[in-house]
């Protein structure tokens, strides 16, 4: 029997990834297509790429709405979810994609988003150790942010194999799909286009405590992050560079063997030959995520690269993969590894 999968937000970009990859999944049916200000619109005038919805209406974003599904996701902006989600009941598999529910700590979710926490669901990050059990026949997923999810996948094996020191620095590049549809003076095509700029420097973007959380518990132990994030001239993807220090006596062969072993049996996580470097273009529009690492041994660190499409694997892909997880679905249905080039 079909899985019947409602969608809020199905206007903005999370959302209509999300249906773009629902469209190809064989156990899925599309129920109801929520929105905000676009409500009463058709779909085919917001999201002209999804033809076999074109004609479906957007109703608002109601519990009402919503109720009679097997699966919800909530696409919509920070703080948005926690009203709707509680008036679901227990037995519907709701997945947030907005952060509402990613957080441990309270004080790290008010200092950051400057609201009361709402809690915490299992964390729908597949590869992380012991994710995956957490997701087995859950009714709630809390989908990770795109730049937690490229970074923790570049990172994680060097802390769980205990290769480096409890810090890490991270400057990664996003594409500007990841700020989302609503008009932005700085994402006008005019200060996009050629040029690449840093926001939320110096440890202020929200996000941090999101990779913290990740690296530390990986670690075993706090870990101090320095989180750059830029914004590039492309519509989608996520290049993280990530380094930290080498232990004492860390050889280059045994930080490959690390990643090697983490990554040897998992589906979407790619960790290249050596010589070759993550790229944006290899991972557009698929649930693929390239892995590289290197010790640099002049510095003393260990170089971490990973490259996300930020509205697949970094959004809709990852709720898809744990929807997969929860429903006891193959975790790869309806999804691909395999990206559009050039
Ligand atoms: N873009 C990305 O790469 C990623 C996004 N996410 C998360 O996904 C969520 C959606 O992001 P994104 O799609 O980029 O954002 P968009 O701005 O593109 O879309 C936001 C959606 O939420 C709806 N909405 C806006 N305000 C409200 C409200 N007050 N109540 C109910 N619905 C509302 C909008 O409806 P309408 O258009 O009809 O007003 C729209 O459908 C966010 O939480 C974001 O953080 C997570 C990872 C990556
Ligand atoms: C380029 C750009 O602006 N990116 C967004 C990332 C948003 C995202 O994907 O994460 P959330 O789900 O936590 O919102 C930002 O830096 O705020």
């Amino acid at each position: 029997m079909a899985v019947r999968a409602a969608v809020a937000g199905a206007s903005g970009y999370a959302g209509g990834e999300l249906l773009r990859l629902l469209l190809a999944h064989p156990e899925v049916e599309i129920g109801a297509l929520t929105g905000n200000s676009n409500a009463g619109q058709r779909l085919g005038a917001l999201q002209p790429h999804l033809l076999p919805l074109a004609d479906r209406v957007l109703e608002v974003t109601t519990a009402e709405a919503l109720t009679g599904h097997d699966v919800v996701f909530l696409a919509l902006p920070h703080g948005q979810s926690a009203a709707v989600a509680e008036q679901l009941g227990p037995d519907v598999l709701v997945v947030d994609m907005g952060a509402d529910f990613r957080l441990k700590d309270a004080g790290d979710w008010e200092r950051f988003y400057g609201s009361p926490h709402a809690g915490t669901w299992p964390y729908g990050l597949p590869e992380l150790p012991g994710a995956r059990a957490a997701l087995e026949g859950s009714k709630r997923i809390a989908v990770p942010g795109c730049y937690p999810t490229a970074v923790s996948l570049a990172l994680v094996p060097a802390y769980a194999a205990r290769l480096v020191e409890p810090e890490a620095v991270i400057v990664a590049a996003s594409g500007t799909s990841g700020a989302g549809k609503a008009p932005k003076p700085h994402l006008l095509g005019s200060e996009v286009m050629g040029s690449m700029s840093p926001y939320g420097v110096g440890g202020v973007h929200r996000h941090t405590p999101e990779m913290t959380q990740n690296l530390s518990a990986a670690a075993g132990e706090p870990v101090t992050v320095s989180f750059t994030p830029t914004l590039a001239p492309m519509p989608r993807g996520i290049l993280a560079t990530c380094s930290a220090s080498a232990r004492q006596g860390v050889t280059a062969d045994a930080v490959r063997a690390a990643y090697e072993k983490a990554y040897a049996d998992e589906p979407f996580v790619h960790l290249l030959p050596a010589g070759q470097w993550p790229a944006t273009a290899s991972v557009y529009g698929s649930n693929a995520v390239q892995v590289q690492v290197a010790l640099d041994e002049a510095a003393g660190r260990v170089v971490a690269i990973s490259a996300i499409d930020n509205l697949t694997k970094g959004t809709a892909g990852g709720a898809v993969q744990s929807m997969n997880i929860a429903l006891g679905l193959d975790e790869t249905t309806g999804l691909t590894a395999t990206g559009v080039a050039p």
